[in-house]
């Protein structure tokens, strides 16, 4: 990708490097001037900073420093700076692809530096990925990288600046290709060791992904480079308020493959859409929406079709989709949720639709006249979970989870699964759904709920409640979506019947 940002930086011609060994260190290593800042604050950045790299990295800073999260994180800072069109183009592509390819960067810079990166003090360590990712990944020209990059480390680790120049210059010495050769384990000896450094993602990940593919490694390939393309904007276009060719005629996007209410937006902000301002249409991957619909026309037996529930609600998404589905079909919703504000960004996202919020436990069906057990015809459990299904979202969340997240997060989807049968009517449908194909969080939470909930299940095959004719969906009757199957994120989803 050519770049803006690559050729106004040629043009600042800002080749002043600092003298190499002049740094103040502590222990060996260049001193932060970063850790009394408080947090994710947006720094005065001046015009002669460069601010796109400036912008890129201290929302990198901030999310490794803070643990923030990108896609929140940046957009007040371009806000903040004032950055728009291709500087903030730019500083989006720094940031995304530099928290995605945090493996195969470290690793590149741990041969280069001749030192673990895990020992680069962190305002130098995320300055030199931000320089190495330039280097490897955009067709920024190799001295505007480096310069570009040394200046911003004479700001931010000045102590660092020597240091800095050398590894970004040995960086540039290969491409990523021979870099890969000389670093990558070979694909015969270590499968899952070559795919986690070339696609950089966690070895542990790789190999999630390897046991929901059924170890087909060409597919665990495909899946993992997804993760490391932009994401498309999804809309969900609201049933009853909008029809989704229209609302894609009135926003320059495509009515999605799929779900008869998504759109693909083709770029842009999409908080700035009348249509999201006029709650016509909400943000929302069209995976989700697929596994909310089945959910909605997955048939109960016999009896009425009217009380559903959402027992995870936060932050709405699926909520504002059942409650339009809900408004057509003369059915109401109760959408619950643990978390004081994500139940009021519930509220706020299901306005003006039959559904009511409550600020709950999940788990706390039967003890309240909010949670009946045994009174609902539909119950959707969409679970808390590591999130691996939207890592094409969320750039940072592959270095941020590991698997000592899944012993509770696996017991918190088994009580809530457990406590969905139990609010279901015999007969009712309960939909288990999960934003990670790790088989731990989908059919070992599924089947150990289904083993302690003292009601029998059935399980109903999901692949008929989701478009006929969708392809990649498996020998059922569970389904897990996929990024390079479907261009959805990886949701799972099952569907159960309460006997
Ligand atoms: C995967 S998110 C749900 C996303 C939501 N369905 C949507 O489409 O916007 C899981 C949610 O469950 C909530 N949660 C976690 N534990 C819970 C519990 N015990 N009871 C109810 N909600 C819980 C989390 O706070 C989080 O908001």
């Amino acid at each position: 990708m050519r770049t803006g940002g690559g050729r106004r930086q040629e043009a600042d011609g800002r080749e002043r490097v600092g003298p190499r060994g002049a740094a103040r260190r502590r222990g060996g290593f260049p001193v932060s001037r970063h850790q009394q800042r408080p947090a994710t604050s947006t720094p005065q950045i001046r015009r002669s900073e460069d601010p796109p790299r400036r912008v890129a990295y201290e929302a990198i800073a901030a999310v490794h420093r803070d643990d923030a999260y990108a896609n929140l994180v940046l957009p007040t800072m371009l806000t903040e700076v004032g950055l728009a069109g291709r500087d903030a183009a730019f500083a989006t592509e720094l940031v995304y692809g530099t928290l995605r390819q945090r493996g195969t960067l470290d690793a590149v810079l741990a041969s280069a530096a001749n030192r673990e990166v895990a020992r680069i003090d962190p305002p130098a360590r995320d300055a030199l990925r931000l320089g190495a990712y330039q280097l490897l990944f955009l067709r920024v020209p190799a001295h505007a990288a480096v310069s570009s990059t040394v200046g911003l480390v004479k700001s931010v680790a000045p102590g660092a600046t020597g240091f800095a120049n050398a590894v970004l210059r040995q960086v540039a010495t290969k491409g990523f290709e021979e870099w890969l050769v000389e670093l990558a384990p070979a694909q015969a000896d270590d499968p899952v060791g070559h795919l986690a450094l070339v696609h950089s993602h966690p070895a542990w990940v790789v190999r999630a992904f390897a046991d929901a593919l059924g170890g087909d490694l060409t597919e665990v390939a495909q899946a993992l480079a997804e993760d490391n393309a932009p994401a498309p904007v999804h809309l969900c276009a609201r049933p009853g308020r909008a029809d989704a060719v229209d609302l894609a005629d009135e926003v320059g996007g495509e009515p999605g493959a799929f779900s008869p209410y998504a759109v693909y937006l083709s770029g842009g902000a999409p908080g700035n859409l009348p249509a999201i301002g006029q709650r016509r249409a909400h943000v929302q991957d069209e995976g989700s929406q697929l596994v909310t619909l089945a959910l909605a026309d997955a048939p109960v037996a016999e009896g009425p079709a009217q009380r559903w529930l959402d027992l995870c609600a936060g932050p709405g998404g699926k909520a504002a989709l059942l409650g339009g589905l809900a408004a057509e079909r003369g059915a109401t919703v109760t959408a619950v949720e643990i978390a004081e504000h994500r139940a009021r960004l519930v509220e706020q996202a299901v306005r003006g639709l039959p559904v009511a919020v409550v600020n709950e436990d999940g788990r706390a069906v039967g003890r309240g006249a909010e949670l009946p057990a045994g009174q609902f015809d539909r119950v959707l459990v969409d679970a808390p979970c590591t999130g691996l299904g939207a890592l094409r979202r969320r750039p940072e969340v592959r270095w941020r989870r590991s698997p000592g997240d899944l012993p509770e997060l696996a017991r918190l989807q088994r009580e809530l699964l457990v406590a969905a049968i139990e609010a279901a009517r015999p007969g009712g449908v309960v939909g288990y759904v999960t934003c990670s194909p790790h088989l731990v969080e989908t059919q070992v939470s599924l089947s150990e709920a289904r083993r302690r909930s003292p009601h029998r299940t059935e399980l109903l095959d999901a692949r008929e409640y989701l478009p006929a004719g969708m392809p990649g969906l498996g020998d059922g009757p569970t389904v897990q979506l996929w990024p390079h199957r479907h261009g959805t994120d990886a949701m799972f989803v099952a569907l159960l019947r309460r006997g």
